[in-house]
This record gives C-alpha cells, sequence and structure tokens, in this order.
C-alpha cells in the first residue's frame, strides 16, 4: 500500500529495519534535545504528514529496546493516528525510569504500525446472547 506524505524533517521517512518488520522506526525532528525528567512527557515533533487511506489507521507505538534500557513509553500506547488527520505525527514520549532521558535529533524514537478498522453501527438491543464466559472477567478463570 502506498501512503502519501510530506517530510518537512531533516531524517529519512520512516523505515522497515528488516525485511518482515510490522513496524517503521520514525525519527524525532528536534531544534535542539529534549531532556526528560522521572515520569516527565513531551509531545517529540516529527515533521511528517501523511494522507492514511480511508478503512486504515496508523499506531504509533513504543520501541522495545528505549523500554528496557531507559525506561522510554508512549503515554497513549498505541496513539492513533486517523485517516484525516492531516497534521503533523507527533509522539508522546514519558520517562518511566528513575533517571533523566535525553532524546537527540534524529533518534528512533517510536514504532508505526499501519492497520486496518472496520466502521460500525450500533444496532441498540435489550438482550445480548449467551456465552460460557458470561460476564466474568478480571481475572475469573484464574491465574495460572
Ligand atoms: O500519538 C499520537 C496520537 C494522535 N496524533 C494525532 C493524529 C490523530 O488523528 C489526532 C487525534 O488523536 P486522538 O483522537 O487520539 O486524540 P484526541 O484527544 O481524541 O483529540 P481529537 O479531539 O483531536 O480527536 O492526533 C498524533 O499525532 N500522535
Ligand atoms: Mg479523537
Amino acid at each position: 500500500m502506498q501512503i502519501p506524505i510530506i517530510n518537512r524533517s531533516r531524517h529519512p521517512l520512516p523505515a522497515y529495519q528488516t525485511e518482515h518488520a510490522a513496524g517503521l522506526d520514525v525519527h524525532a525532528n528536534l531544534a535542539e534535545p529534549v531532556t526528560l525528567k522521572p515520569l516527565q512527557r513531551a509531545l517529540i515533533p516529527t515533521g511528517l504528514f501523511m494522507a492514511i487511506p480511508v478503512g486504515y489507521e496508523m499506531q504509533v507505538r513504543p520501541r522495545s529496546g528505549l523500554a528496557y534500557k531507559h525506561g522510554i513509553s508512549i503515554v497513549n500506547s498505541p496513539g492513533t493516528i486517523d485517516a484525516d488527520y492531516r497534521g503533523e505525527l507527533k509522539v508522546l514520549l514519558v520517562n518511566l525510569s528513575e533517571t533523566d532521558f535525553v532524546v537527540q535529533d534524529g533518534e528512533r524514537i517510536a514504532q508505526l504500525v499501519v492497520a486496518r478498522h472496520e466502521t460500525i453501527a450500533w444496532e441498540p438491543a435489550e438482550e445480548l446472547s449467551e456465552t460460557a464466559r458470561g460476564a466474568g472477567g478480571y481475572g475469573s478463570t484464574g491465574m495460572q
């Protein structure tokens, strides 16, 4: 699938790092580094603008390496980019570690996954079909 994109950053387009990767790594586009103190969050610009085809969404997901090594995650993970959004793609990073983390210009801060989605219409009902689970949840089947 092709997705129209405008790149106003100084960096390459988001790219798959391996042949069958699901996510395209996206770069921070910063005039200067951003320091995230513990539990601090920041909206990191990418300089990218795109037109996702109708019927698809883009998910903005954390990178596991940044999460494991530095406690960097995404507050609204997975972020949702709508097909009708034409603004700049931004990534809402949060520092969940106990030490400062510096986001550098050009750093691969997140990965983008494009997924198909349904558009539904509600069908108001008085009763729902019966199932073995019923209303059980939140650990109702046990923890092991
Ligand atoms: O991580 C994200 C999440 C969202 N967006 C952009 C694209 C998305 O289409 C738009 C709105 O996102 P969302 O619906 O999650 O936010 P909202 O708080 O509901 O804002 P709105 O009222 O504008 O929909 O913001 C980003 O750039 N990065
Ligand atoms: Mg919204």
